[in-house]
């Protein structure tokens, strides 16, 4: 079916009972309803197995929804309207038989041509309920869309088997695999950064960058998520899958255009170049109860298997052997109940040659992707005054100064919206996955099998003890000088009116950059 006319869809929600559909993927395109991006005549179908009447659906539609006006109030009065739900199993014939009707009788009266299956749902039914949607629901003479939620398998052969079983029922084309990492502002920003402007460009390589970071920390534990999480570990959860789609876009080549093939061929070109990590290149942790007693440790989770030694933290350093980036640790770090909640991309520049001037700190470039988006040069500087005293400052573009009036859309907002115009710049190819899978697969198996224990660190801490000591080893080198990034300040947070006041240890951890 033709991609270039406008499509009017219907948006079908499998899992719709869920914590993702629930949280992101109703928010999600509530937001895209309210500012028109969505058709006003687009309806939205929730399916999963529990049975909800109409009040009980409405409230999960609109638990995690935030209105702000009379407008937004209007906005999802109007939305409600357009939504609906059915239950059924994921596994037989009849509930996609009742989808189907319900589908046949929208598109009679919406005229939609189109139809956009977002599976939001654990990966074991991925394929019966893929399966089930060919049978029943693939209509050729309809525009069909299909978003996967992630994990993609749990290691090498486990995605490839997903991708030759869903690839026998949906094409590429039709295929999109979401990674919401790749429709964060921030991660977006990153192309353009790089490659509209000389002065970032000219010095994006190995002769001028010492090292990388990238750190992933979140304050809260499993939350109830712990069975799930157990069979991944933190690893899978999210190193494989963000860390790595960002550690990518920072280092491809420029690509030949902005066209989503040749933006992921240059992905998947880099992961090439990546092998597998080394095991000395580990550093795993798992949370215990915090310091009061009060937060409990990943064990007291009671979806947790007893005794579970599944890593909670981890930090690993990869290597990129092609002319641009051979020798420099890109040390990837992240981790749940941890003292504060960031992700940031950090590049550490080598030292200055000569010795004119004595305790220079390194340049760096920091790219903070959550929260209090910016992009932060940290230079050294003369202190104001008689004397030549150098300081660390920083040049700051903090986006909560610099773009005052504009709203930072969802992540899921930007991608569910590609995948309706049908872009695929922003979700994840075939090729891209295998390349990824076969950095991991060794060090997991080896992770598996109980060859690296998990470090003890208390819930709330800045990780488990080794982690300076592990960075230092893999060539980041801590500033001579205290420095904290002014909005990382209390008093910069709250003149830029921000909502998240940040606590005083927050500062501290800035200081020492983990
Ligand atoms: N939650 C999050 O924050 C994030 C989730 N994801 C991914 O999104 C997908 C959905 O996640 P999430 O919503 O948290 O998952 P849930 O565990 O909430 O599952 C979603 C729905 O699937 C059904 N379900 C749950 N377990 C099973 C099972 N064993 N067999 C069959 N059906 C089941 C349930 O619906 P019912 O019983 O009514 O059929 C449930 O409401 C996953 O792939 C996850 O990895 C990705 C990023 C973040
Ligand atoms: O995919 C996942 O991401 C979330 C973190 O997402 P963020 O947008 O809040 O940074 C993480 O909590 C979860 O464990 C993981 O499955």
């Amino acid at each position: 079916m033709s991609e270039k006319k406008k499509h009017l869809y219907t948006v079908v929600v499998l899992g719709a009972s869920g914590d993702l559909a629930k949280k992101k993927t109703f928010p999600a395109l509530f937001g895209l309803f309210k500012n028109q991006y969505l058709d006003q005549n687009t309806h939205i179908v929730g399916y999963a197995r529990t049975k909800m009447d109409r009040p009980k659906f409405e409230e999960h539609v609109t638990k995690h929804i935030k209105l702000k006006t009379q407008d937004d109030h209007d906005a999802l009065t109007r939305f409600l309207r357009q939504c609906s739900y059915l239950d059924g199993q994921y596994d037989t014939d009849d509930g996609f038989q009742a989808l189907e009707k319900s589908l046949v009788d929208i598109e009679k009266s919406s005229r939609a041509t189109a139809r956009l299956f977002y599976m939001a749902l654990p990966p074991s039914v991925f394929i019966p309920v893929a399966t089930n949607l060919k049978k029943h629901n693939y209509k050729k003479d309809a525009l069909i869309r299909l978003i996967v939620e992630k994990p993609f398998g749990m290691d090498l052969e486990s995605s490839r088997k997903l991708a030759k079983d869903l690839g026998a029922l949906f094409t590429e084309e039709e295929i999109y695999r979401i990674d919401h990492y790749l429709g964060k502002e921030m991660v977006k920003n990153l192309m353009i950064l790089r490659f509209a402007n000389v002065i970032f460009g000219s010095v994006w390589n190995r002769h001028c960058i010492d090292n990388v970071q990238i750190t992933f920390k979140e304050k809260i534990g499993t939350e109830g998520r712990g069975g799930y999480f157990d069979e991944f570990g933190i690893l899978r959860d999210v190193m494989q899958n963000h860390m790595l789609q960002i550690l990518t876009l920072m280092t491809m080549e420029p690509p030949i255009s902005l066209g989503a093939e040749d933006v992921r061929d240059e992905k998947v070109k880099v992961l090439r170049f990546i092998p597998p990590i080394a095991k000395e290149d580990v550093l795993l942790g798992q949370y215990t109860k915090s310091e009061d007693g009060k937060e409990p440790g990943y064990l007291d989770d009671k979806t947790v298997p007893k005794g579970s030694k599944t890593p909670t933290y981890a930090a690993a350093t990869l290597y990129i052997h092609n002319e641009r980036w051979s020798g420099v640790p890109f040390i990837l770090k992240c981790g749940k109940a941890l003292d504060q909640q960031k992700t940031e991309i950090r590049i550490q520049f080598k030292d200055v040659s000569g010795n004119l001037l004595s305790k220079l700190s390194r340049n760096e470039i920091v790219i903070r992707v959550q929260p209090q988006e910016a992009v932060y040069v940290k230079i050294m500087n003369k202190e104001p005054g008689l004397g030549m005293k150098t300081v660390i400052s920083d040049l700051d573009l903090s986006y909560s100064s610099r773009f005052d009036n504009s709203v930072i859309p969802e992540a899921y907002e930007s991608l569910i919206l590609d995948s309706l115009n049908g872009d695929h710049s922003n979700f994840v190819r075939d090729d891209e996955l295998d390349a990824a899978w076969k950095i991991f697969t060794p060090i997991l198996k080896t992770i598996d099998n109980g060859e690296i224990v998990p470090v003890p660190y208390a819930f709330g801490s800045r990780g488990p003890k080794g982690v300076t000591e592990f960075m230092a080893k893999h060539g980041y080198m801590r500033g001579e000088q205290d420095y904290v990034w002014p909005q990382h300040s209390e008093a910069g947070a709250n003149a830029k009116g921000q909502e998240q006041k940040v606590a005083k240890d927050q500062q501290k951890d800035t200081r020492t950059d983990h």
